[in-house]
Protein backbone atom coordinates (compact mmCIF):
# COMPACT_ATOMS: atom_id res chain seq x y z
CA UNK A 1 0.00 0.00 0.00
CA UNK A 2 1.17 3.73 -0.75
CA UNK A 3 -1.65 5.34 0.33
CA UNK A 4 -1.36 7.85 3.65
CA UNK A 5 -3.09 6.74 5.78
CA UNK A 6 -5.75 8.87 6.52
CA UNK A 7 -8.16 10.98 4.05
CA UNK A 8 -7.52 14.61 3.27
CA UNK A 9 -8.74 16.52 0.54
CA UNK A 10 -7.06 16.34 -2.26
CA UNK A 11 -7.42 18.56 -5.36
CA UNK A 12 -6.21 17.29 -9.01
CA UNK A 13 -6.02 18.09 -12.74
CA UNK A 14 -9.01 16.33 -13.59
CA UNK A 15 -12.09 15.10 -15.19
CA UNK A 16 -11.93 11.56 -13.80
CA UNK A 17 -9.24 9.24 -14.98
CA UNK A 18 -6.79 11.71 -16.73
CA UNK A 19 -2.91 10.83 -15.62
CA UNK A 20 -2.86 12.76 -12.81
CA UNK A 21 -6.08 11.40 -11.29
CA UNK A 22 -4.33 7.65 -11.38
CA UNK A 23 -1.50 9.98 -9.68
CA UNK A 24 -3.15 11.31 -6.72
CA UNK A 25 -5.04 7.46 -6.54
CA UNK A 26 -1.73 6.07 -5.95
CA UNK A 27 -0.70 8.70 -3.03
CA UNK A 28 -4.39 9.18 -1.48
CA UNK A 29 -6.94 6.35 -2.08
CA UNK A 30 -10.26 7.28 -4.05
CA UNK A 31 -11.72 9.27 -1.48
CA UNK A 32 -11.78 12.60 -0.79
CA UNK A 33 -10.27 13.57 -4.40
CA UNK A 34 -11.90 16.99 -5.69
CA UNK A 35 -11.23 16.95 -9.71
CA UNK A 36 -10.21 20.49 -10.83
CA UNK A 37 -10.47 22.14 -14.60
CA UNK A 38 -7.53 23.18 -14.77
CA UNK A 39 -3.88 23.23 -12.87
CA UNK A 40 -4.19 26.90 -11.75
CA UNK A 41 -7.80 26.08 -10.26
CA UNK A 42 -5.87 23.25 -8.31
CA UNK A 43 -3.22 25.72 -6.87
CA UNK A 44 -6.56 28.13 -6.26
CA UNK A 45 -8.05 25.29 -4.60
CA UNK A 46 -5.28 24.48 -1.36
CA UNK A 47 -4.06 27.80 -1.44
CA UNK A 48 -8.06 29.35 -0.66
CA UNK A 49 -8.08 26.61 1.91
CA UNK A 50 -10.74 24.35 0.17
CA UNK A 51 -8.65 21.15 0.06
CA UNK A 52 -5.50 19.99 1.67
CA UNK A 53 -3.52 19.44 -1.03
CA UNK A 54 -3.22 18.91 -4.58
CA UNK A 55 -1.86 17.08 -7.33
CA UNK A 56 -0.27 18.70 -10.24
CA UNK A 57 2.11 17.26 -12.66
CA UNK A 58 5.43 19.21 -12.80
CA UNK A 59 7.93 17.13 -15.38
CA UNK A 60 7.47 15.01 -18.37
CA UNK A 61 10.47 12.98 -19.36
CA UNK A 62 9.78 13.94 -23.30
CA UNK A 63 8.86 17.20 -23.17
CA UNK A 64 10.20 18.76 -19.92
CA UNK A 65 8.52 21.13 -17.27
CA UNK A 66 4.64 21.86 -17.66
CA UNK A 67 4.51 25.37 -17.75
CA UNK A 68 1.33 26.10 -16.20
CA UNK A 69 2.62 25.07 -13.56
CA UNK A 70 5.85 26.06 -12.94
CA UNK A 71 4.03 29.57 -13.72
CA UNK A 72 1.54 29.17 -11.33
CA UNK A 73 3.85 27.44 -8.46
CA UNK A 74 6.82 29.62 -8.68
CA UNK A 75 5.27 33.11 -10.02
CA UNK A 76 3.60 33.79 -6.32
CA UNK A 77 2.14 30.83 -4.66
CA UNK A 78 2.61 29.93 -1.29
CA UNK A 79 2.80 26.51 -1.59
CA UNK A 80 5.05 24.27 -0.45
CA UNK A 81 6.02 20.65 -2.33
CA UNK A 82 5.17 18.00 0.28
CA UNK A 83 5.81 15.31 -2.21
CA UNK A 84 6.64 13.58 -5.84
CA UNK A 85 5.43 10.70 -7.66
CA UNK A 86 6.57 9.60 -10.87
CA UNK A 87 4.55 7.59 -13.39
CA UNK A 88 4.97 5.30 -16.06
CA UNK A 89 3.21 7.46 -19.00
CA UNK A 90 1.38 5.17 -21.76
CA UNK A 91 -0.81 7.11 -24.56
CA UNK A 92 -3.85 5.35 -26.57
CA UNK A 93 -5.54 6.32 -29.43
CA UNK A 94 -9.29 6.12 -28.59
CA UNK A 95 -12.63 7.07 -30.48
CA UNK A 96 -16.47 6.49 -29.68
CA UNK A 97 -17.61 3.14 -29.86
CA UNK A 98 -19.74 3.71 -32.09
CA UNK A 99 -17.24 4.96 -34.51
CA UNK A 100 -14.69 2.25 -34.06
CA UNK A 101 -15.24 0.97 -37.85
CA UNK A 102 -14.57 4.14 -39.28
CA UNK A 103 -11.76 5.42 -36.78
CA UNK A 104 -8.87 5.81 -39.55
CA UNK A 105 -10.93 8.67 -41.21
CA UNK A 106 -11.01 11.02 -38.15
CA UNK A 107 -11.31 14.50 -38.51
CA UNK A 108 -9.37 15.73 -35.82
CA UNK A 109 -7.57 14.55 -32.49
CA UNK A 110 -7.96 16.01 -29.11
CA UNK A 111 -5.43 15.85 -26.24
CA UNK A 112 -3.80 17.83 -23.54
CA UNK A 113 -0.73 19.25 -26.02
CA UNK A 114 2.02 17.45 -23.33
CA UNK A 115 0.09 14.11 -24.91
CA UNK A 116 0.23 15.61 -28.12
CA UNK A 117 3.49 16.21 -28.34
CA UNK A 118 4.62 13.01 -26.70
CA UNK A 119 2.46 11.31 -29.89
CA UNK A 120 4.26 13.52 -32.38
CA UNK A 121 5.68 11.33 -34.68
CA UNK A 122 2.66 8.98 -34.82
CA UNK A 123 0.76 12.31 -35.55
CA UNK A 124 3.53 13.20 -38.25
CA UNK A 125 3.15 10.10 -39.93
CA UNK A 126 -0.38 8.99 -39.19
CA UNK A 127 -2.28 12.06 -39.41
CA UNK A 128 -0.39 14.49 -41.10
CA UNK A 129 -3.65 16.70 -41.87
CA UNK A 130 -5.54 16.28 -39.39
CA UNK A 131 -6.24 19.28 -36.79
CA UNK A 132 -4.90 18.61 -33.45
CA UNK A 133 -6.99 20.19 -30.78
CA UNK A 134 -5.33 20.98 -27.06
CA UNK A 135 -7.75 19.69 -24.34
CA UNK A 136 -7.16 21.06 -20.67
CA UNK A 137 -6.02 17.20 -20.09
CA UNK A 138 -6.11 13.90 -21.68
CA UNK A 139 -9.67 12.53 -19.82
CA UNK A 140 -11.50 16.15 -20.84
CA UNK A 141 -10.32 14.80 -24.08
CA UNK A 142 -11.85 11.18 -23.77
CA UNK A 143 -14.65 12.79 -21.95
CA UNK A 144 -15.23 15.06 -25.21
CA UNK A 145 -15.36 12.29 -27.30
CA UNK A 146 -17.44 10.06 -25.70
CA UNK A 147 -19.94 13.33 -25.40
CA UNK A 148 -19.94 13.62 -28.97
CA UNK A 149 -20.64 10.01 -30.96
CA UNK A 150 -21.67 12.37 -34.03
CA UNK A 151 -18.67 13.66 -34.14
CA UNK A 152 -16.02 11.55 -36.31
CA UNK A 153 -12.93 12.83 -33.72
CA UNK A 154 -10.38 10.97 -31.69
CA UNK A 155 -8.49 11.41 -28.12
CA UNK A 156 -5.23 10.75 -27.24
CA UNK A 157 -5.14 8.97 -23.43
CA UNK A 158 -4.81 6.14 -20.73
CA UNK A 159 -6.64 2.99 -20.67
CA UNK A 160 -8.47 4.13 -17.55
CA UNK A 161 -9.99 6.93 -19.33
CA UNK A 162 -10.96 4.49 -22.45
CA UNK A 163 -12.69 2.50 -19.53
CA UNK A 164 -14.36 5.62 -17.87
CA UNK A 165 -15.62 7.45 -21.00
CA UNK A 166 -16.67 3.80 -22.49
CA UNK A 167 -14.23 4.56 -25.99
CA UNK A 168 -12.39 2.01 -28.09
CA UNK A 169 -8.53 2.05 -28.21
CA UNK A 170 -8.17 1.96 -31.73
CA UNK A 171 -3.94 2.18 -31.33
CA UNK A 172 -2.13 1.15 -28.37
CA UNK A 173 0.97 2.92 -26.98
CA UNK A 174 1.45 5.73 -29.79
CA UNK A 175 4.11 7.94 -27.71
CA UNK A 176 7.05 8.16 -29.25
CA UNK A 177 9.42 6.98 -26.92
CA UNK A 178 9.67 3.74 -24.96
CA UNK A 179 10.42 5.76 -21.35
CA UNK A 180 7.60 8.42 -20.86
CA UNK A 181 7.29 9.12 -17.04
CA UNK A 182 5.77 12.57 -15.69
CA UNK A 183 6.50 13.88 -12.59
CA UNK A 184 3.60 14.68 -10.59
CA UNK A 185 3.91 17.32 -7.15
CA UNK A 186 1.56 17.44 -3.98
CA UNK A 187 1.23 20.75 -2.99
CA UNK A 188 0.38 22.19 0.46
CA UNK A 189 0.20 25.46 2.61
CA UNK A 190 2.75 23.59 5.17
CA UNK A 191 6.38 22.74 3.99
CA UNK A 192 6.97 18.79 5.21
CA UNK A 193 7.27 15.64 4.00
CA UNK A 194 4.20 13.81 3.30
CA UNK A 195 5.25 9.92 4.60
CA UNK A 196 4.17 7.39 2.12
CA UNK A 197 5.02 3.89 1.93
CA UNK A 198 8.15 3.08 -0.80
CA UNK A 199 8.87 6.19 -0.94
CA UNK A 200 12.61 6.73 -1.74
CA UNK A 201 15.40 7.01 0.81
CA UNK A 202 17.16 10.48 -0.95
CA UNK A 203 15.55 13.46 -0.16
CA UNK A 204 15.50 16.21 -2.83
CA UNK A 205 14.72 20.45 -1.44
CA UNK A 206 13.39 22.43 -4.98
CA UNK A 207 14.77 25.87 -4.83
CA UNK A 208 14.00 28.92 -6.31
CA UNK A 209 17.07 30.94 -7.05
CA UNK A 210 16.90 34.80 -8.37
CA UNK A 211 19.86 36.39 -9.55
CA UNK A 212 20.60 39.92 -8.03
CA UNK A 213 19.53 42.82 -9.86
CA UNK A 214 22.99 43.97 -10.65
CA UNK A 215 24.61 41.32 -13.95
CA UNK A 216 27.85 40.39 -12.57
CA UNK A 217 29.89 38.31 -14.91
CA UNK A 218 30.41 34.16 -13.32
CA UNK A 219 27.43 34.69 -11.16
CA UNK A 220 25.97 31.65 -12.34
CA UNK A 221 29.24 29.69 -11.89
CA UNK A 222 29.33 31.00 -8.23
CA UNK A 223 26.01 29.75 -7.73
CA UNK A 224 27.19 26.38 -8.75
CA UNK A 225 30.04 26.15 -6.68
CA UNK A 226 27.62 27.05 -3.81
CA UNK A 227 27.03 23.62 -3.95
CA UNK A 228 29.50 21.81 -5.66
CA UNK A 229 32.44 22.53 -2.85
CA UNK A 230 30.20 20.93 -0.43
CA UNK A 231 29.57 17.95 -2.80
CA UNK A 232 25.85 19.14 -2.77
CA UNK A 233 24.29 16.86 -5.92
CA UNK A 234 21.85 19.12 -8.12
CA UNK A 235 19.40 16.49 -9.91
CA UNK A 236 17.60 19.63 -11.80
CA UNK A 237 18.33 23.30 -13.34
CA UNK A 238 16.20 24.85 -15.26
CA UNK A 239 15.93 28.09 -15.96
CA UNK A 240 12.54 30.31 -15.98
CA UNK A 241 11.77 33.54 -17.52
CA UNK A 242 11.32 36.45 -14.65
CA UNK A 243 8.26 37.97 -16.99
CA UNK A 244 9.67 41.31 -16.39
CA UNK A 245 11.75 42.12 -19.41
CA UNK A 246 13.71 39.62 -21.82
CA UNK A 247 16.96 38.26 -20.52
CA UNK A 248 15.67 38.21 -17.03
CA UNK A 249 15.28 34.39 -15.73
CA UNK A 250 15.23 32.70 -12.51
CA UNK A 251 16.42 28.93 -11.46
CA UNK A 252 14.64 26.30 -10.41
CA UNK A 253 17.18 24.21 -8.60
CA UNK A 254 16.71 20.04 -7.26
CA UNK A 255 18.93 18.95 -4.45
CA UNK A 256 18.83 15.68 -3.85
CA UNK A 257 19.65 16.64 0.44
CA UNK A 258 17.36 17.78 3.43
CA UNK A 259 17.33 21.67 3.73
CA UNK A 260 18.05 20.85 7.39
CA UNK A 261 21.44 19.36 6.87
CA UNK A 262 24.10 21.78 7.87
CA UNK A 263 25.71 21.83 4.35
CA UNK A 264 21.99 23.07 3.00
CA UNK A 265 22.05 25.25 5.43
CA UNK A 266 25.56 26.64 4.53
CA UNK A 267 24.45 26.93 1.05
CA UNK A 268 21.53 28.84 1.76
CA UNK A 269 23.45 31.37 3.54
CA UNK A 270 26.26 31.58 0.68
CA UNK A 271 23.40 32.34 -1.28
CA UNK A 272 22.19 34.74 0.68
CA UNK A 273 25.45 36.78 1.13
CA UNK A 274 25.86 36.48 -2.57
CA UNK A 275 22.85 38.71 -2.46
CA UNK A 276 20.79 35.93 -4.09
CA UNK A 277 16.83 35.32 -3.34
CA UNK A 278 16.31 32.16 -2.14
CA UNK A 279 12.95 30.28 -1.32
CA UNK A 280 12.56 27.04 -0.94
CA UNK A 281 10.02 24.57 -1.81
CA UNK A 282 10.78 22.24 1.24
CA UNK A 283 12.53 18.54 1.38
CA UNK A 284 10.11 15.71 0.14
CA UNK A 285 10.70 12.61 -1.48
CA UNK A 286 9.77 10.54 -4.23
CA UNK A 287 7.24 7.80 -4.51
CA UNK A 288 8.20 5.68 -8.32
CA UNK A 289 5.76 3.56 -9.99
CA UNK A 290 6.88 0.74 -11.81
CA UNK A 291 5.14 -0.20 -15.14
CA UNK A 292 2.81 -2.88 -14.89
CA UNK A 293 4.59 -4.92 -17.41
O1 LIG B 1 -3.82 15.36 -19.22
C1 LIG B 1 -3.60 14.62 -18.25
O2 LIG B 1 -4.13 13.53 -18.13
C2 LIG B 1 -2.69 15.11 -17.22
O3 LIG B 1 -2.72 14.63 -16.11
C3 LIG B 1 -1.68 16.17 -17.61
C4 LIG B 1 -0.40 15.61 -18.21
C5 LIG B 1 0.71 16.72 -18.30
O4 LIG B 1 0.49 17.84 -17.91
O5 LIG B 1 1.80 16.39 -18.77
C6 LIG B 1 0.13 14.56 -17.32
C7 LIG B 1 0.79 13.48 -17.81
C8 LIG B 1 1.04 13.29 -19.25
O6 LIG B 1 2.38 13.71 -19.46
C9 LIG B 1 0.13 14.10 -20.10
C10 LIG B 1 -0.59 15.12 -19.58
Amino acid sequence: MTEVDYKPTVAYLGPEASFTHVAAKILFGSEGLVPQPTIPDCIEAVTAGHVAYAVVPLENALEGSVPMTIDYLFHGSELFINAEISTPIEQHLMVNERRKEDWNKIESVHSHPHALAQCHKYLQYHYRRTPLMQTTSTAAAAKYVSENPELNIAAIGNRLAAEKYGLHIAEENIHDFHFNHTRFVVLSLRKGNLDVQGQSETPKTTLMVKLPEDDRSGMLHQILSVFAWRRLNLSKIESRPMKTGLGNYFFIIDVLENESDPMMKGALEELAALNCTVRSFGTYYTFEQRPSR
